[in-house]
């Protein structure tokens, strides 16, 4: 299984840092977890939809080739974590790699938004991009342990 998570912003909060570091470093070998982050576009000088738009290829130019696009949105699918884990096993069997998806300030380009293969929600609630990828890798280090019986995921 090849996962990618790929987030804008290259500069986020130590806590942030350390906690992604902790749940990448939990996956086993057989589950190729990556988090690939991309520079935020400078707000000052282009309008917001310009901004996303240079996000957007920015976004696409770090996606791995033939991969399954997963946008996070508060507006997407909010499965349990059994149905996620499910969708992920699924997904790896078509034998492509998995790239997650996490906007800027302003969220995801609307471009970028109509080429997901699924969206996908954490929470109703808007996070902060920082807290979406901590939580994010969380879920999918739960889909690995439920996956594969771990006592991590308790019922
Ligand atoms: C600060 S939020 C951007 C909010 C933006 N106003 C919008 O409408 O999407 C940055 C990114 O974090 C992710 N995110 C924030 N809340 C989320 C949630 N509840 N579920 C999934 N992803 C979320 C999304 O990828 C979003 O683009």
């Amino acid at each position: 299984m090849k996962i990618s998570v790929v987030a804008v912003g290259l500069k986020m909060p130590k806590w942030a840092d350390e906690a992604c570091e902790d749940y990448l470093h939990r996956f086993p070998s057989d589950w190729k977890l990556e988090l690939k982050t991309v520079k935020a576009e400078d707000r000052n000088t282009r309008t917001i939809p310009k901004v996303m738009q240079a996000e957007a290829e920015r976004i696409r130019a770090a996606l791995p080739k033939d991969a399954i696009k997963v946008i996070m949105d508060e507006r997407g699918a909010d499965p349990t974590s059994t149905k996620l884990a499910q969708q992920i096993n699924r997904w790896g069997d078509q034998g492509r790699p998995i790239a997650f998806i996490i906007g800027g300030a302003d969220g995801i380009d609307p471009g970028l938004k109509a080429e997901a293969d699924f969206t996908l929600r954490l929470s109703s609630l808007t996070l902060p991009h920082a807290m979406a990828r901590v939580l994010l890798l969380e879920q999918i280090y739960r889909s690995w342990s439920l996956l594969h019986n771990h006592p991590y995921h308790r019922a």
